[in-house]
């Protein structure tokens, strides 16, 4: 018998890898997979402090750096504010990053989860 504690940290492992593919299933145009340069974004590190993309999330899953699904969604709502703070709201990069932000809190919503977990054990 597992004890209940090692299980956790593999159950949340796998949550984590389904919500990441979920989640960048709908970065349909892929602006969000990797790190923003400053080549295709003029003075994007000197208004974006905590750059943060989905191979970035994906190797912090696959490293177990998180330790809750609250934190992964942290990072996921950081993503997607950094694009509406750094582009104007007629771009196409805010549009995206408003979508992903809605589908994304929608996704990693109480009951979704509560639904995830109850189906896990
Ligand atoms: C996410 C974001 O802010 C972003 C992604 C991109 C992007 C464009 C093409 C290919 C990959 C990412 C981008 N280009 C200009 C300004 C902002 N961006």
């Amino acid at each position: 018998e597992v004890p209940q504690n090692v299980n956790d940290g593999a159950v949340l492992k796998v949550c984590l890898q389904y919500l990441q593919k979920t989640i960048q299933l709908k970065d349909t145009n892929g602006f969000f997979a990797f790190p923003v340069t400053d080549a295709i974004a003029p003075g994007y590190s000197s208004i974006i402090h905590h750059p943060m993309d989905f191979s970035t999330m994906q190797i912090k899953v696959e490293s177990e750096q998180y330790h809750s699904v609250g934190e992964y969604k942290k990072d996921m709502v950081l993503m997607c504010n950094n694009a509406m703070t750094y582009n104007r709201p007629e771009t196409i990069y805010y549009k995206e990053a408003k979508r992903l932000l809605f589908i994304g809190v929608k996704l990693l919503s109480k009951e979704k989860l509560l639904h995830m977990k109850k189906s896990m054990s």
